[in-house]
């Protein structure tokens, strides 16, 4: 058996942690939920730093369960936190081989696909005072990884970098679930990075999972109370189809049509997601006419929820195979009439490309 099965409980005064959770066997997992939700708790209990009572099986081997307790150290795994507390007496090489004189040599075959995975073959031979924030996160992650673990734990990875120090690092990550072929289990607050990043997401409240599965699907639930705000909205997964030099826009198609969006320089026929947000669509009963929005979508409305604001809905919007979601006032809502089964005209302002 692939994958994750963890069904962990743990009972402190204040807290009680109660999951019932299978994970795919790879791609990355991101965990959303409020401060104190038990994400963090979470982690730590299948690292075995914390004694929850239970199951939990990774990849078909028992970690624990009732007769049996695996230590840390004995369970094959990576751990990245958001400072990389790297020894700075050693090298960036030192400190990638450090942690490998544990695991068997059979086992250390990952060192150089970490290194290169990360962009830091440059970096080597430096001393940790003289690397970037961003560097130090790339060499936190590669030495979890020379590791060879079985599973990937990050715990905010990138929350002690500023903005631009993030968008350095997100390609390596990307290439994370293009590449490895062990589950990443990732703690985010930021929907921005799990857009880009997670396939799979687990919504966490209270100690307890609220919901579980693929992203863009779980994203879209109106069910749930992820209350992302300005960020809700809906993910596609879409591929480059043409690009017009002269305006310097690419046409990027999905199941439910094709989107414009500026050009970013990506090659036809390149694979990658988009990010729609609710607040960037209105809906139209009619095709409209002149407009400046180039992006008009024929889709079906599937479902209607209040939003966080009284004067507000959502919308989910059915577009070909695809949801997106559609933010209106409760009013023109009203006066549009709109249902579910109602055709409509998804008018999208603005498109992100997550690359
Ligand atoms: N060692 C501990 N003993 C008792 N309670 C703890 C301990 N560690 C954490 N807690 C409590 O458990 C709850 C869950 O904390 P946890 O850090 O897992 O949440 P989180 O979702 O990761 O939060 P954040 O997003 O703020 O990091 C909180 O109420 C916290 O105060």
């Amino acid at each position: 058996m692939t994958g994750i099965q963890a069904r962990l409980k743990l009972d402190w005064p204040n807290f009680q942690l109660d999951v019932d959770l299978d994970l795919p066997s790879h791609g990355i997992t991101a965990l959303f939920g409020t401060s104190g939700s038990g994400k963090t708790t979470l982690l730590r209990c299948i690292a075995g730093l914390e004694r929850a009572t239970g199951q939990l099986i990774v990849n078909g081997e028992v970690w624990q369960d009732d007769h049996h307790f695996l230590a840390t150290h004995k369970r094959a795994l990576g751990y990245v936190f958001q400072e990389a507390s790297l020894f700075a007496h050693l090298s960036v090489l030192g400190n990638l081989r450090y942690g490998l004189k544990r695991i068997p040599a059979k086992q250390q075959v990952n060192l150089e696909q970490a290194i290169e995975l990360l962009g830091i073959a440059h970096l080597l031979e430096r001393k940790p005072e003289r690397l970037s924030g961003g560097e130090r996160s790339r060499v936190g992650i590669a030495r979890a990884l020379a590791l060879s673990p079985d599973i990937l734990l990050m715990d905010e990875p990138l929350a002690a970098l500023d903005v631009k120090r993030k968008q350095e690092i997100l390609p390596y990550l990307e290439r994370l679930h293009e590449e490895l072929r062990i589950p990443v289990l990732y703690i985010s607050h930021s929907p921005d990075e799990v857009a880009r990043l997670a396939d799979h997401l687990v919504v966490m409240e209270n100690g307890r999972v609220l919901a579980t599965g693929p992203l863009a699907e779980t994203l879209t639930r109106l069910d749930l109370p992820i209350h992302l705000g300005e960020d809700a909205g809906a993910i596609l997964d879409v591929c480059v189809a043409e690009l017009d030099a002269e305006w310097h826009l690419a046409r990027v198609a999905f199941s439910g049509g094709s989107l414009w969006a500026r050009d970013q320089g990506l090659p036809p026929g390149r694979k990658l997601r988009v990010r729609v947000l609710a607040r960037d669509v209105s809906l139209a009963i009619e095709p409209p006419g002149q407009s400046s929005i180039q992006n008009i979508l024929p889709g079906c409305v599937d479902a209607l929820a209040d939003d966080e604001h009284p004067g507000l809905v959502l919308v989910r919007v059915k577009v070909g195979g695809d949801i997106i979601l559609a933010r209106l006032t409760k009013k023109s809502a009203a006066m549009l009439n709109i249902r579910p089964g109602l055709l409509v005209w998804a008018q999208i302002k603005s498109v992100a490309l997550m690359e």
